[in-house]
């Protein structure tokens, strides 16, 4: 049994989950640790005394710490990449991939602990200093999704740490693996002094919820749906604690009459398919201009047709199973309400049998789809994306910009003009050109606008933002 990570103990949960391999249902990953409350309140506790301890340390203490972790990280890519594919389905040069952008941002963070500068201000008052300086918030909450157990998790313990603060992790229920190993790394490699960093495994009605409504809880950062995020933020906001939400997409792509076309299928393809399009990122709306609309159609449907969609552990596998029966349900319901609505199924959507039972299903493309429909409303999260017809360049992006969401957008073109137009117009947090739409750099702000993001942008130097709050000191000399 794995346990939980509680103030340096390893500890027996109230309860087990055993989590699944998608590639082959027979295949059980592991058996971890289910924590309940009580116990989430434990590790609450033991992160609020032990912040005090963590903030006193110097930089260069937690910078070091911060690129032990990454080093071994970046070590042991190969057999963490393994553990990832087979707990969440992403082929294995996927997972392989994630792990090695853990480790950079890990890294990445050690340089962030020593940069974290102030401000000197002159006083208005004679003989007065004024200085301005980020502190930690204390302790945060960090609550994370199933489709990047290791990176996200990465991504927001590593700033949280490095700038000082105590943090109470609660990986999804379906990837306790991947998440445990990065906790077993952080906790020994690390060598951090007890509570400054806790692993809470188990179910978010119980054990995230009491992270997000605990006092001594003055931060959390969440990504996941929509609808959970929402609440979260509403109870946070309620009990005045900061918050930080990475929700869903429906992202455009845009393909204009005089895009390169090898580019533009290999980067829908890339934005769309991979990772079983289960990305927040995903290219979820092809908006395609009417003159190169059939033979970008006709190219996708070529290369899907190519696509080798099996078991995610496999060499040659280029689109793994979706992550679970409940995502797999979810993709069905929706390529079933697509038909009922018209939407002409060009390739795909079919669940497919493979030598071993998973949760395997073929890449699907609509086409004669309008951006009012539900299929182009709501987010999938699976290996499903839509074509939309547009006559010009103005009705594309009135058509990417029609959403509720906006994290990431994109647009193929050999335009200097409309490319540049995109960047500007784009209501979405990322805009790409020649680019997928998922598949970001590591130091880079990440996040969106409207309905897909709330708070401050993660990643990169901007990350201080959310992990750090400004203290201004005034001093008679
Ligand atoms: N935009 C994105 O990056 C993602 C979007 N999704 C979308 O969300 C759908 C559902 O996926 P799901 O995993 O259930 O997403 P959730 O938003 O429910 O889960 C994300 C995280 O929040 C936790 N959580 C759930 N309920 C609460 C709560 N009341 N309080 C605090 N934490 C909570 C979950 O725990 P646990 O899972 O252990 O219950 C998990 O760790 C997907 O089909 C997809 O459409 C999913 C993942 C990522
Ligand atoms: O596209 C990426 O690189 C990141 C995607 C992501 O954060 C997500 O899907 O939750």
């Amino acid at each position: 049994m794995f346990k939980n990570y509680i103030a340096g103990e390893w500890i027996d949960g109230v309860a087990a989950n055993c989590n699944v391999n998608p590639s082959d249902t027979n295949d059980i990953v592991g058996e971890y640790a289910r924590a309940d409350a009580r116990q989430t309140t434990m590790a609450v506790d033991a992160a609020f005394e032990a912040q005090w301890v963590w903030r006193k340390l110097t930089a260069e203490d937690r910078a070091d710490a911060m690129d032990r972790i990454g080093s071994e990280l970046l070590v042991r890519r190969e057999e963490l990449g393994r553990l990832l594919s087979r707990e969440e389905g992403k082929t294995l040069a996927e997972g392989i991939g994630e792990v090695v952008r853990a480790g950079r941002v890990f890294k990445f963070f050690a340089g962030e602990a020593l940069r974290l500068g102030g401000e000197k201000l002159p006083g208005i008052r004679q003989g007065v200093e004024v200085d301005v300086v980020r502190e930690p918030e204390g302790v945060v909450g960090i609550i994370t999704p199933w489709n990047f157990p290791i990176a996200i998790p990465a991504w927001k313990i590593a700033p949280a740490l490095a700038y000082g603060n105590a943090v109470v992790f609660k990986p999804a229920d379906l990837v306790p693996g991947s998440a445990w190993a990065l906790s077993e790394i952080i906790a020994r490699a690390g060598n951090l002094p007890a509570g400054v960093f806790n692993l809470v495994m188990g179910p978010g009605s119980q054990v995230g919820d009491t992270i997000v409504k605990s006092p001594k809880v003055r931060a959390v950062s969440f990504t996941g749906s929509t609808g959970t995020g929402r609440r979260i933020g509403i109870e946070c906001m309620t009990r005045g604690a900061k918050v930080q939400l990475e929700m869903g997409g429906k992202n455009p792509l845009v393909i204009l009459d005089d895009a390169d076309i090898d580019v533009a299928v290999s980067v829908a393809l890339s934005g769309s398919f991979f990772s079983s399009g289960q990305r927040c990122t995903a290219s979820s709306r092809l908006i395609v201009q009417a003159g190169i609309h059939d033979d970008f159609v006709a190219a996708m449907i070529e290369r899907l047709s190519r696509l080798k969609v099996g078991n995610a552990l496999h060499s040659d596998t280029e689109m793994g199973p979706v992550a679970s029966r409940d995502q797999l349900d979810q993709d069905i319901a929706y390529i079933e309400s697509a038909r009922a609505d018209g939407c002409v199924l060009a390739f795909g959507g079919e669940v497919l049998q493979r030598e071993t039972p998973g949760y395997y299903l073929s890449p699907a493309l609509f086409t004669e789809t309008r951006n009012h429909m539900k299929i182009n409303r709501e987010e999938v999260f699976g290996p499903v994306a839509t074509v939309i017809k547009v006559g010009d360049y103005e009705q594309a992006l009135a058509t990417a910009n029609d959403t509720e969401f906006g994290l990431s957008s994109g647009i193929c073109t050999t335009s200097l003009k409309y490319a540049s137009d995109f960047r500007r117009s784009s209501s979405a947090g990322m805009v790409m050109v020649n680019l997928p739409t998922a598949g970001v750099d590591y130091h880079a702000p990440f996040g969106g606008r409207k309905g897909s993001s709330y708070g401050a942008r993660e990643q990169g130097a901007y990350a201080r933002e959310f992990y750090t709050s400004v203290k201004t000191s005034y001093t008679l000399a």
